[in-house]
């Protein structure tokens, strides 16, 4: 989803006049004839439509005309899971993000280094004080944040650093010759309280099943937290495995009713 933000002069921040059209052919275009005067700021870009990507770089170009530098706010790094491989997603939705020519981009807990070292202009956002300002108040009833896998170390150190609580470790395990997943493990826990899952992005939601069965942790003691909620196919049977799944509004997918996630709007952390 496309949002465009602009100041206007009597010193408050409203939705861009510049509203999104597209040509009968299919063309996306603005409509800024008749807009009041307004100071363009930011746009925020949820999700992976590449139509909307094309909208946005149209936005700039509005922007840019007026003499005005502006922010693309892009909290879920389209492709920044294809960070290898042939084609090399990554690097192909960096260069569009590129071509957009915003005078900053700012993304939230991408999936790995990979595509943000291809991203111009580029300022990351953590994911921890985010999830501790969420939890402020809930923190203690927590015995730990459980890491999924060695691919989120250093998220979840960094999370549980700042709510304080101790990091275990857990596993997902692959078969090297069919590249499928082929068990999780998960280090001995206390024998009491309340554990905090915490990982980038929840798709399908596989993952975090094997991992919640990998515990022998029921939903009275396992929550789940993922900063991009994509919530695909079966993601609805998370609701079986853990008691609240926190997520953000990242990705259009978070809303999925079936799994019913809190959503923390991100816009104000980014700008
Ligand atoms: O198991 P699902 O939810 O499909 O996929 C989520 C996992 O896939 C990885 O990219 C993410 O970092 C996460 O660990």
């Amino acid at each position: 989803m496309f949002t465009a933000y602009a100041t206007v002069p009597q010193g408050y921040t409203v939705h861009s006049a510049a509203t999104p059209m597209s040509f009968p052919a299919g063309e996306a275009h603005l409509k800024v004839e008749g807009s009041p005067a307004e100071t363009p700021l930011y746009f925020y870009l949820t999700g992976a439509d590449a139509n909307e990507y094309i909208t946005a770089a149209m936005w700039i170009d509005y922007a840019h005309q007026g003499g005005h530098k502006v922010q693309a706010l892009i909290p879920y790094l389209p492709g920044a899971r294809q960070d290898r491989g042939t084609p090399f997603g990554a690097k192909v939705y960096a260069n569009l993000i590129n071509a957009m020519n915003a005078d900053e981009v700012v993304c939230f807990d991408p999936h790995s280094p990979v595509m943000p070292a291809l991203v111009r202009n580029l300022r990351v956002v953590d994911s921890s004080a985010v999830i501790a300002q969420l939890l402020r108040n809930k923190a203690g009833e927590y015995a730990g944040v459980i890491c999924p896998d060695a691919g989120a170390k250093e998220r979840t150190a960094r999370t549980a650093a700042a709510l304080g609580l101790p990091l275990y470790s857990a596993e997902k395990h692959r078969d090297f010759a069919t590249g499928k997943l082929s068990g999780f493990t998960c280090e001995e826990l206390p024998e009491e309280g309340r554990f905090l899952v915490v990982d980038d992005i929840c798709d399908g939601g596989g993952t975090f099943m094997g991992l919640a069965a990998a515990t022998g942790l029921g939903p009275d003691r396992l929550d789940l937290w993922v900063s991009h909620g994509v919530f695909s196919g079966k993601a609805a049977q998370l609701r079986q495995a853990y008691g609240s799944i926190y997520t953000t509004d990242s990705h259009p997918g978070a809303a999925n009713p079936d799994v019913a996630a809190y959503i923390t709007p991100l816009i104000s952390h980014l700008i």
